[in-house]
C-alpha cells in the first residue's frame, strides 16, 4: 500500500506519505474507496494553483463543499511525513489499516502555519472534496480547523462541538475614537496582508429565507425585518440557546440605540432570547454576502457563495464576530471579501502599527450625500472619516453636482460629437467636475493629501476620449503624438489624483513605481489605467517600459483583490503579451530616490487639462 501511495503521489513532487489514526473510519475508508478507483488520474497533477485553477478550485472546492459534505463533530488525525505547499497544503495520508487519502487547505499558506514531518495533526470536521482530477481529497476550510497536537496526547477523541472560529494573528480589539471599540494593528502590515479570517457565528439558512416571505412589519419600530433577517435570528436562536459563551459575546456587540419602552414582539421565534436586541444587533452588524454584487467581485469567493445560495437571491446575510468589531471609513485600509462562511480582511494598503483598521460599510464609489444617507438609515451614524469632512466642506451647488454627474458619465455626454469635439467636450467636463473637489480641501488634519475617489472614473474616460482621438484624428501623426502625451497625462492623474498613488516613471530609463501613500485606494479603474499606459508604452515600441508598469498593474489588482495569481486572466493583457517585471527590478540609488522625491512633490500638482 505504502508504494502505492508513493506512486500516487509522483506527479505531486515532493509530497511523501502521512500515518493517520481516524476516528471516523467509515468516511475514511469511502474516502480511499473513491481514492484509489481514480488514483492514476492523479498523477503528474498539482492541486489548484493560481488562477489557472480559479475555476476548478471553485466549482470542487467550494460548491460541492457546501452540499453537507460536512463532516459535522468528527476529527481526524494524522502524523505529518511530508508536505507539499502551492498555494496551499497538499498532505497525503494513510491510516493503520493500510487506508490512503490527501489532506488538502488553500489556507494554511498565508498563517504560515508551521506544519513538519514528524508532527501529529488534528483536522476539525473536514470537508470531503475533490482534487481537480476528481479525486477525493479530505479539505480543511479554516486554518483554526488544523491543530498541532503533542504526539503523546490521545489518537482519537471528538471534535468539540463547532464554534466561530477566527484568526485574527495582527490585530486587537480596543476603544476607537471613531465610536465604541475598534480593530487595531498591533504589527506592521503590508498592503495585500491578510487581516481577519473568519467564520460566521450564523448563516441566514438557504430555505428559510423564503419560508418567511416577505418579512414582519415593526418588530423594529419603523422598519420591516425582511425574511432573510428573520431566517438570520432563527439561526442565531439555534446557536445560541445551545452555547452561552457565544451567547454572551453575541449580546455584547453593539445594538444601536434601543427604545426605553418595550413594546411586546411580535416574531414567530420566542425562546430565552431578547429577540428586539438581537434584530437589532444584526441591523448593525451583519454583512450580507452579496456574491459577484458588481463587477468588481469577480474572485473565487463570491462566485463560490452564489452558486452555493441560489434560492436567496443571491443575499446571505450573516454575524460574524470578530468582523463586527471593525469601524466604518469611507477611505478604508481593508478590503473583505468571502470564502463560502469564511470572512477574509485583508490590508489594501501598508498599515502601521495601532493603526485602526477600518472597512467600508458602503460601496466607496458612492457620493458624498449617498453615502451619509445609507450611512444614516442602516447603522445610525454620521460618519466624520477625512474624507466626509472634506466632502462636507466642498462647494456643491446644483450646477457643479450637474457637472460631477455628468463627468461621472462622461462617454454618454460626448457621444456624436466629432473627434476633435468630443475631447473638448470631456475635458470641460471634467475640469467642472473638478471644480467640486478642490485639492485645497481634500487633506486630512495632518496635511496628507485625499484621494479624489470621484474624478478617477472621468478622468480615466477622458484619456480614452483622447486616445480615441490620437486613433482617428486627421493630421494623425501631429495629433497622435501630441493626443498620447495628453492621455499618458490624464490615465496617470486617474491613478495618482483619482486614487492617491504616485506614478514614478523615469524618462531616460525604463523603470516604473507605484508609490503608496497614507490614504491610497485600490481600485479595478486604477489597474485598467496602468494597463493603458502599459498598452501605450508597447506601441511606442518601449517593451521594457510596458512590463514596468504592467507590474505597477499587477501590484495594484494584488491590492485590490487579495492575490494577484489571476492577474494574467482578467482582461487586461490588451496586445502586449509579454510577461509583467517582477518586483524588485528598480535600482535602489541615489538617482532613482531623487526622482521618487520630485515625482512625489509633481504629484501634488493638481492634473493639468491643456485643450488642443
Ligand atoms: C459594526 S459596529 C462597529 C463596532 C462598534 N464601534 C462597537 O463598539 O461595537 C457599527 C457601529 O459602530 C459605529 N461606527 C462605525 N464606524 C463609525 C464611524 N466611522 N464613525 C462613527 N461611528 C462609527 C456606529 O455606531 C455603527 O453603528
Amino acid at each position: 500500500m505504502e508504494q502505492q501511495i508513493r506512486d500516487l503521489c509522483k506527479g505531486l513532487g515532493d509530497v511523501d506519505v502521512v500515518r493517520v489514526g481516524s476516528n471516523n473510519a467509515t468516511n475514511f475508508q469511502h474516502l480511499i474507496a473513491r481514492l484509489s478507483t481514480s488514483a492514476p488520474a492523479l498523477q503528474g497533477h498539482h492541486p489548484p494553483s493560481g488562477y489557472e485553477s480559479v475555476d476548478t478550485l471553485q466549482h470542487t472546492y467550494f460548491e460541492q463543499l457546501q452540499q453537507d459534505q460536512r463532516l459535522s463533530g468528527f476529527v481526524l488525525h494524522a502524523t505529518v511525513t511530508g508536505l507539499e505547499y502551492k498555494h496551499g497544503a497538499l498532505i497525503a495520508v494513510q491510516d493503520e489499516r493500510g487506508a490512503s487519502g490527501f489532506i488538502w487547505s488553500l489556507l494554511l499558506r498565508p498563517f504560515g502555519i508551521p506544519i513538519s514531518e514528524g508532527m501529529h495533526i488534528e483536522i476539525k470536521e473536514p470537508y470531503y472534496g475533490k482534487c481537480p482530477t476528481g479525486d477525493l481529497a479530505v479539505c480543511v476550510h479554516h486554518p483554526a480547523d488544523l491543530i498541532l497536537v503533542d504526539p503523546h496526547t490521545a489518537m482519537t477523541k471528538p471534535a468539540p462541538a463547532a464554534t466561530p472560529t477566527c484568526s485574527s494573528h495582527n490585530n486587537t480589539i480596543r476603544p476607537s475614537p471613531l465610536g465604541g471599540r475598534g480593530v487595531f494593528a498591533t504589527a506592521r502590515i503590508d498592503a495585500g496582508g491578510l487581516v481577519l479570517l473568519e467564520k460566521a457565528l450564523a448563516l441566514a439558512a438557504r430555505n428559510d429565507a423564503a419560508a418567511y416571505g416577505p418579512g414582519v412589519e415593526g418588530i423594529l419600530q419603523g422598519e420591516r425585518t425582511n425574511g432573510r433577517k428573520l431566517a438570520l435570528l432563527q439561526q442565531l436562536v439555534d446557536r445560541l440557546c445551545r452555547n452561552g459563551q457565544l451567547h454572551q459575546k453575541f449580546f455584547h456587540l453593539h445594538a444601536g440605540q434601543l427604545p426605553t419602552s418595550s413594546d411586546p414582539v411580535s416574531t414567530p421565534l420566542i425562546g430565552p432570547f431578547d429577540t428586539y436586541r438581537a434584530l437589532s444587533i444584526i441591523r448593525h452588524n451583519a454583512h450580507t454576502i452579496f456574491p459577484g454584487n458588481t463587477s468588481d467581485h469577480h474572485d473565487i469567493a463570491n462566485k463560490a457563495t452564489r452558486s452555493a445560495n441560489p434560492s436567496t437571491n443571491d443575499q446571505t446575510p450573516g454575524i460574524w464576530l470578530h468582523a463586527s468589531m471593525f469601524n466604518h471609513s469611507c477611505l478604508p485600509n481593508c478590503t473583505w471579501a468571502w470564502t463560502g462562511d469564511l470572512f477574509i480582511a485583508r490590508a489594501n494598503r501598508d498599515i502601521a502599527i495601532d493603526e485602526e483598521l477600518t472597512v467600508a460599510y458602503v460601496p466607496t464609489s458612492y457620493d458624498y450625500e449617498k453615502r451619509r444617507g445609507v450611512l444614516r438609515a442602516s447603522n445610525d451614524f454620521e460618519c466624520c472619516c477625512p474624507l466626509c469632512e472634506a466632502d462636507q466642506a466642498a462647494t456643491r451647488t446644483p450646477e457643479i453636482q450637474d457637472a460631477v454627474a455628468k463627468a461621472q458619465r462622461l462617454p454618454q455626454h460626448v457621444k456624436g460629437a466629432d473627434y476633435q469635439e468630443r475631447v473638448k467636450k470631456a475635458e470641460e467636463l471634467v475640469q467642472s467636475a473638478g471644480a467640486a473637489y478642490p485639492r485645497s480641501i481634500y487633506a486630512d488634519a495632518c496635511g496628507a493629501e485625499l484621494p479624489r475617489v470621484q474624478l478617477a472614473e472621468p478622468l480615466y474616460h477622458l484619456a480614452h476620449v483622447v486616445l480615441d482621438r490620437a486613433r482617428n484624428g486627421h493630421n494623425w501623426v501631429a495629433t497622435s503624438v501630441d493626443m498620447r502625451v495628453k492621455a499618458r497625462i490624464y490615465f496617470t492623474a486617474c491613478v495618482e489624483v483619482g486614487l492617491g498613488y504616485i506614478l514614478v516613471l523615469d524618462q531616460q530609463s525604463p523603470y516604473c513605481e507605484l508609490i503608496l501613500r497614507k490614504h491610497s485606494q485600490p481600485r479595478p479603474i486604477g489597474v485598467l489605467a496602468l494597463m493603458a499606459l502599459a498598452e501605450l508604452a508597447f506601441t511606442d515600441g518601449d517593451k521594457a517600459r510596458c512590463r514596468a508598469l504592467k507590474a505597477c498593474a499587477k501590484q495594484l489588482y494584488g491590492m485590490w483583490y487579495g492575490e494577484d495569481a489571476s492577474f494574467k486572466k482578467q482582461h487586461l493583457y490588451y496586445s502586449c503579451k509579454d510577461e509583467p517585471a517582477e518586483k524588485g527590478t528598480i535600482p535602489a540609488s541615489k538617482e532613482w530616490e531623487e526622482l521618487k522625491a520630485a515625482s512625489m512633490a509633481k504629484s501634488n500638482m493638481p492634473p493639468k487639462l491643456d485643450r488642443d
